[in-house]
């Protein structure tokens, strides 16, 4: 079995060592390794199917039937961000901030919170008052007022349209200079994957194939030379052929 160690003194925030998941007789993670540094921002890709969601879920301790003969070790302050904002319809904006959160200066947290992400004013708003990009932004909210050292985000943009998830983007880029966390973001968005990560992941056959530092200067411009040329790398990685890019 795996050892939840938690408490980590040593630089990585996450380190995952032969990692073993199956369902029945399929095997999905297959001795997978890797490592997330403190603030580091990691993209993790992959085809559907490949165990993006499988690997998210074990480093949220969401299952407990990873197994394998190394080490899963995650800091105990971790939030989880999905696809859908999943806030509970019959609480207030603020209270589903605060949800959980048992300290004498809650309110004032998830307020501050709110502030944040733009949402100052809402709080006495039920979430079936808001847009699917305001409620993601309450998501992230939550996620933050409790300070995490790690966040984990299943496709937390995948539902949002193209231009609001460009807003998205540069709210999260924003959140996570101020607040620093490790940063696990599962995509199937190769632009968004080099917009905002330090280093990106592609997991296939049940391990990491790729794992590309992006040396391009924020903001990140998709028309930029090097951009184009991480994109082709990253889609070769996934199995899509791509022209070769053309000098500008
Ligand atoms: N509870 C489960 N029982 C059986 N099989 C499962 C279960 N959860 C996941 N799987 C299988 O494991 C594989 C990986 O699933 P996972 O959701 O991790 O993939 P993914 O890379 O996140 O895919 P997508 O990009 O489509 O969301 C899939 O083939 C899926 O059917």
């Amino acid at each position: 079995m795996a050892s939840h160690l938690g408490g980590l003194s040593g630089a990585p925030v996450v380190r995952v060592e032969s990692l073993i998941r199956s369902f029945g007789l399929r095997t999905i993670l297959d001795g997978l390794s890797l490592d997330i540094d403190k603030g580091e921002f990691v993209a993790l890709l992959g085809r559907s199917g490949s165990g993006k969601s499988t690997l998210l879920r074990a480093l949220a301790d969401l299952d407990d039937k990873v197994s394998g003969s190394g080490r899963l070790e995650t800091p105990d302050k971790k939030s989880v961000v999905f696809q859908d904002a999943r806030l509970l319809p019959w609480k207030r904006v603020l209270e589903n901030v605060m949800l959980g959160l048992n300290l004498p200066d809650a309110a004032k947290r998830g307020r501050a919170a709110l502030e944040e992400v733009g949402l100052g004013g809402r709080e006495n708003a039920w979430p079936v008052e808001l847009s699917g990009g305001e409620q993601q932004r309450v998501a992230l909210a939550r996620s933050l007022v409790r300070d995490p050292e790690l966040l984990l985000a299943d496709e937390p943009f995948g539902a949002l349209d193209a231009l609001t998830r460009l807003r998205m983007h540069d709210l999260l880029r924003q959140l996570c200079a101020r607040h620093q966390p490790a940063v696990l973001l599962v995509t199937h968005d190769v632009d968004e994957a080099v917009t905002l990560a330090d280093r990106v992941l592609v997991l296939d056959k049940g391990g990491i194939v790729a794992d590309i530092a992006i040396d391009i200067p924020t903001p990140r411009d998709h028309g930029d030379r090097r951009f184009g040329e991480v994109r082709s790398e990253l889609l070769r990685h996934l199995g899509v052929e791509t022209k070769p890019v053309l000098p500008v």
